[in-house]
């Protein structure tokens, strides 16, 4: 049995998107709105920093102003998980330390980025993380950016540490989330990664997820998620799929999290643009944008029972 509580890990987590001003400066006033709004959501957490997060764009001081604002609106509520991955290991346990000193309530990392780094190296820059809080630490695995493929042996000689609480995959191979599932065994967190598989990965052993499109379609997701708890498997399958013909026009924009910042503009939660390389959404994509955010909204209120006039 592990010493931390990992209820409060799954379930719907939202990778959360970060805000920031006209100038491209952290906006900490629009980062706690957007947090309010999804606290009222009843989404279970939110997930600071990461891909979505924008975390790997900006600098040491930029992220730990997000996670601040988050922190301070909602971590009475939410479960607040702080992305501190980076390049350097370094930076990476600063993130750590500020993330327990405000009151996040778990860190996670991507491997290193950058260099082609060895099973050791990444282990090391781990467990560098692990070591510098006692906050609990959750992988997070994604070859298709970081390039690096995580064994089964890794996974299970971190996982037998109490703080290594779990796994957030966003690998696309359900079978490689279910031999995690099975190595890391009851008391090891497997998180879903790809919102297009979140009910297959449920399905296969995933105890939620964590992911970006849940922030502009959070009562999707817990739609999906209720139906599956309640043994409803054909109306969760319903709605994951019109989940993914969502996120199929949403990935059809020149960037995904420029469109799913322009959707939130469009309810009033302005975050800015995302930062470059990321692209923004040209004014010649606005109305597609715009009806895009029209459906969505009208498929959360038919989640919600709300009748449509
Ligand atoms: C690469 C990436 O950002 N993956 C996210 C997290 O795993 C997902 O939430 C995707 O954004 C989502 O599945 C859309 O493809
Ligand atoms: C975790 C995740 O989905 C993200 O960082 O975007």
């Amino acid at each position: 049995m592990r010493t931390y509580d990992l209820e409060r890990f799954k379930g719907i987590t939202i990778a959360m998107y970060s805000s920031y001003n006209e100038a491209g400066d952290v906006d900490q006033k629009a980062a706690r709105q957007l947090a309010r709004y999804y606290a009222k959501s009843g989404v279970k957490g939110l997930y600071v920093g990461g891909s979505s997060g924008e975390g790997m764009l900006q600098s040491v001081e930029e992220r730990k102003q997000m996670l601040e604002a988050v922190v301070a609106e909602v971590g009475q509520e939410l479960t607040i998980i702080a992305h501190v991955g980076a390049a350097a290991t370094r930076d990476s346990v600063e993130l750590a330390r500020h993330a327990k000193a405000v009151g996040a309530h778990a860190v996670s990392a991507v491997p290193a980025i950058y260099y082609r780094l060895s099973p050791q190296s990444v282990e090391t820059h781990w467990q560098e993380i692990v070591d510098s809080t006692d906050l609990p630490f959750i992988i997070y695995h994604i070859p298709q950016t970081t390039g690096f493929q995580l064994s089964k042996s890794l996974l299970v000689k971190m996982a037998e540490q109490d703080k290594v609480i779990g796994v957030k995959i966003s690998a696309e191979s359900t079978f490689e989330l279910q031999q995690f599932k099975a190595a890391g065994g009851k008391d090891f967190l497997v998180l879903n990664g790809p919102d297009e598989q979140y009910l297959a990965g449920r399905s296969i052993g995933a105890d939620g997820g964590i992911g970006g499109t849940y922030g502009v379609m959070p009562e999707l997701f817990l739609k999906i998620e209720s139906c599956y708890v309640q043994g409803q498997v054909a109306e969760a399958q319903k709605w994951q799929f019109i989940v993914n013909e969502l996120i199929v026009e949403l990935l059809s924009l020149p960037s995904l999290y420029g469109a799913c910042k322009a959707i939130l503009k469009l309810r009033g939660y302005d975050t800015g643009e995302p930062r470059l390389p990321l692209l923004p959404i040209p004014a010649s994509e606005l109305k597609r944008v715009e009806d895009l955010n029209q459906r969505i909204l009208s498929y959360i209120s038919q989640a919600e029972g709300v009748v449509q006039e």
